[in-house]
């Protein structure tokens, strides 16, 4: 069985600890997993982390910051790239393909930055729709003390007036969405597993 399954939410609402234990448990069922994120570790993920998800001179370009369409392009051509390269081949595989964001992502914060959200949804046309989509939610509050302790990565994403924006987005996503679920991300980090565990076989293996 190939299936894919996406991990969303605001800075810090615990997706990659999720991701983690959601592909161990898979593992542990005998399933071949591929656990991934974006943005991605190839060159397009690392353009964006300089250009975009900097705080520095580097993403600055001719003395002005790169604009918000620009981002949400180089967001997109990292996915296409995801996409053919990695995501469709394993999932045709039969592999079990967990991915820390997808274009819900691209969605939930290049609205928050602006853009509007019919062109960034015909933007990211080209992607697969996943099987389950967990939409971990947090208030901000929790999230920035969660992530206050990081060493500073952005100035993008650690704005508490841009992650509530984006929250509320994503709460707006999940009712446009059938393929995304949402999960209270305030529980402990057992007890949110549990809900995912609980929500994949309710879902994907139709217990
Ligand atoms: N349920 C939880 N309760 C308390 N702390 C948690 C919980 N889940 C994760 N954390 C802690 O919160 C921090 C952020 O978690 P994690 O890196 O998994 O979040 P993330 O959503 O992937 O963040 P980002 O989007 O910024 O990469 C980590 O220090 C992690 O140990
Ligand atoms: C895929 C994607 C990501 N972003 C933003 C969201 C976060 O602030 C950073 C990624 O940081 P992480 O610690 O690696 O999760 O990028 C975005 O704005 N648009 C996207 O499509």
């Amino acid at each position: 069985m190939g299936a894919f399954i996406v991990m969303e939410g605001i800075d810090g609402a615990g997706k990659s600890t999720q991701a983690r234990l959601l592909a161990e448990w898979f593992e542990e069922k005998g399933y071949e997993v591929v656990l991934t994120k974006e943005p991605t570790d190839t060159a397009f993920g690392k353009l964006i982390r300089k250009l975009v998800l900097t705080g520095g001179r580097e993403g600055i370009i001719d003395g002005a910051r790169i604009s918000h369409e620009a981002e949400a392009l180089l967001f997109a051509a990292d996915r296409a790239e995801h996409v053919s390269k990695l995501i469709k081949p394993a999932v045709e595989a039969g592999k079990v393909v967990i991915s820390d964001r997808y274009f819900y992502s691209s969605l939930a914060y290049q609205w928050a930055r602006g853009l509007d959200l019919e062109w960034l949804i015909d933007l990211n046309r080209f992607a697969i729709r996943p099987d389950l989509v967990i939409l971990l939610d947090l208030p901000v509050k929790e999230s920035m003390k969660r992530i206050n302790g990081r060493s500073i990565k952005t100035e993008f994403d650690k704005i508490a007036e841009l992650q509530k924006k984006v929250r509320e987005n994503y709460l707006k996503l999940a009712e446009r969405f059938p393929e995304m679920r949402i999960v209270n991300a305030l529980a402990s980090v057992e007890d949110i597993h549990n809900d995912i565990v609980a929500l994949v076989e309710h879902e994907l293996f139709k217990k």
